[in-house]
């Protein structure tokens, strides 16, 4: 009893039938009424079915159908329509379910993924965001409708078992609380063990997602050509069967689990069936129920048991469902915390067009060290700055900064005199073109490529080509059949497949196109040969067209013609000045000159 109270309570809290329905009815109200109405259509046709099979049998047990042929004829008429409609009305509704269902689980995939695109940069640095993900998108498929179905299914058992209790009640009023009693351990079965999937599926999304990038390491592309090489594949697929066994190990334990105290149940649950239809058939003996009772009983109390059986089966159909959705809504109520200011009044122009970083101290979320001490680093508008330093100094980090994926801990980042926090924060994107080291190679085709440097802007196809030219792809992309429109990288059919170096070409185009007034190059130019990047950096101001440009590399012949130099050390600047001034001093900057 104190753990029905607990389930109770249990079911209680994790349904989200209101956020729902709620959510269900926001995507359409008109197919939401309709679906509604014709559920309750097929409800009241049910009854209606069985109403006018009553009325038959009324008709045939109270005159023989010699002295009643009109009657029973006109009984038999209205029951062959009423089972007629009771068919349509259920093909429509199932119709009707299909169609919502589809809707709802499209809307939901939407949302899914125009949520997503709101919440911070730093989510996809946090493995618990992955769990939460993937487990969000799993309980997306299907499970918000099923909700709506279970419903309906419960709906529907009640409504039957209402007509039947009536029957039942009229042979012994005792039947009715009995049978509710026979179900309920198996009820409690049900939620029970569906609450241990829903918990041990939450516990194990780490495994299973270990499991899906095994998977992805095996049979995707991007990995093929390294997992032949070191002869990787036996190693990745045992480690990858490993994992999937112990998952399978652990789920056919929970259904063996589930099994044995199902059967329990389903045996105490028959014995009683028994015990009341001996109890009912003691009653006939000692002249209490009528023989008709029995027969009564007979068919009706084994059906009211399978209704009874299905109503368990709906309820605990409910609670899983919800209790996966609760995963969506979990996604759902994860907010990004770098807020988009409402200011949009920055005027280009009015203000200076300098970045400057000022005081800057930053630590990753959950981390407990800083990576950023006391940055102080100025990019003026219309100079080209360059940032070098040792692996791990913290360069990467600071341009996250920079684009505002992530903010300060302490001091900051300002445009001219505006803390860029105070700034509508796609107003503020849209000033800087960054090419990351890890960039995106997009199978799209070349011109689209490009054009993603600056999407809300109508297609400039002259600027595209400049773009191509200044960054240097115009020659391999003028030699495609297609030119700009070709589709590029291996993914779809007719795809061209570019070296590395040409990609990263194709990363600058699209920094270099569009209005930013910043563009940062990170080892942008790492793929490039000596020829390529240093026709790139020739007249690279007049490239850039007055804008300003941050550039990291560990190629120093890049950074010789910045006008300024920054030197990271460990998490700070430590020193700066030009290329010449820098070699003078004789410090780290020199060093790695030299070496
Ligand atoms: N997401 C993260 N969470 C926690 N620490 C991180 C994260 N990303 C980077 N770091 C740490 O921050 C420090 C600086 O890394 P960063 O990538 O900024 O260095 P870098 O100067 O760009 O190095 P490289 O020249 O190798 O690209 C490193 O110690 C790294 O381990």
């Amino acid at each position: 009893m104190i753990n029905l109270k607990f389930k109770v309570k249990n079911l209680y809290q994790n349904l989200h039938l209101k956020k729902t329905l709620q959510l269900i009815w926001q995507i359409s109200p008109m197919q939401a009424t309709v679906s509604l109405l014709f559920l309750l259509l097929e409800n009241i046709c049910w009854i209606g079915t069985m109403y006018t099979l009553k009325l038959l049998i009324d008709r045939l047990v109270n005159r023989p159908a010699v002295n009643n042929a009109a009657g029973i004829t006109s009984a038999i008429l209205l029951a062959g329509c009423v089972a007629i409609l009771y068919g349509c009305v259920k093909s429509i509704s199932a119709f009707l379910n299909e169609k919502q269902s589809a809707a709802v689980n499209n809307y939901i995939d939407k949302q899914i993924h125009q949520h997503t695109i709101s919440l911070d940069y730093g989510c996809y640095e946090d493995p618990a965001y992955f769990d939460v993900l993937k487990r969000a998108r799993e309980g997306g498929i299907d499970r918000p409708y099923a909700v709506v179905l279970s419903l309906h299914e419960i709906g529907k058992n009640i409504t039957m078992l209402g007509s039947m209790g009536y029957i039942l009640i009229s042979i012994d009023w005792i039947l009715l609380p009995l049978l509710c009693l026979f179900v309920a351990p198996l009820l409690v079965v049900r939620l029970n063990f569906s609450e241990k999937l829903y918990l041990w599926q939450r516990k194990h999304t780490g495994m299973d997602r270990e499991a899906s990038y095994l998977s992805t390491l095996i049979t995707g592309d991007s990995s093929a050509k390294e997992i032949r090489s070191f002869s990787l594949g036996q190693h990745l697929l045992n480690k990858y069967c490993g994992i999937k066994g112990t998952l399978l190990e652990h789920q056919v334990e929970h259904s063996r689990q589930r099994t044995i105290v199902e059967l329990i149940s389903t045996v105490v649950t028959t014995v009683a069936f028994f015990a009341v239809t001996a109890y009912i058939i003691f009653g006939i003996m000692n002249g209490k129920t009528s023989v008709g009772d029995i027969a009564v009983f007979l068919v009706v109390f084994p059906q009211s048991f399978s209704v009874m059986q299905g109503l368990a089966g709906g309820i605990s159909r409910l609670y899983q469902n919800n209790r996966y959705l609760s995963d969506v809504f979990a996604l759902f109520d994860l907010k990004p915390v770098i807020e988009s200011s409402v200011f949009t009044g920055f005027k280009e122009g009015k203000e200076s067009n300098d970045f400057v970083v000022e005081n800057l101290y930053f630590k990753y979320p959950h981390a407990s060290d800083y990576v950023l001490e006391n940055i102080h680093l100025s990019i003026p508008a219309g100079q080209i700055i360059g940032l070098v330093g040792l692996n791990g100094a913290g360069k990467s980090t600071l341009i996250k900064l920079l684009c505002r994926l992530y903010d300060p801990v302490e001091g900051m980042i300002r445009i001219g005199d505006k803390d860029i926090r105070e700034l509508n924060i796609n107003e503020y994107r849209s000033k800087i073109s960054v090419v990351f080291q890890d960039f995106v190679k997009y199978n799209l085709t070349a011109n689209e490529n490009i054009r993603l440097g600056n999407i809300h802007a109508p297609t400039n196809t002259a600027e595209i080509k400049k773009a191509a030219e200044d960054a240097g792809a115009a020659n391999y992309i003028n030699n495609f059949p297609d030119q700009y429109d070709t589709i590029l990288g291996r993914i779809f059919e007719n795809g061209h497949e570019i070296s590395v170096g040409q990609w990263q070409k194709l990363a600058i185009a699209r920094a270099f196109y569009g209005k930013s007034q910043l563009i940062i190059l990170d080892e942008a130019t790492s793929s490039l040969d000596a020829i390529a990047e240093h026709e790139l950096f020739v007249n690279i101001k007049q490239k850039l067209g007055g804008r300003s440009a941050l550039v990291i590399s560990h190629r120093l012949s890049t950074i010789q013609q910045a006008d300024l130099i920054y030197v990271m050390g460990d998490k700070k600047i430590i020193e700066y000045g030009t290329h010449e001034i820098l070699l003078q001093n004789n410090g780290t900057y020199a060093a790695l000159y030299k070496s």
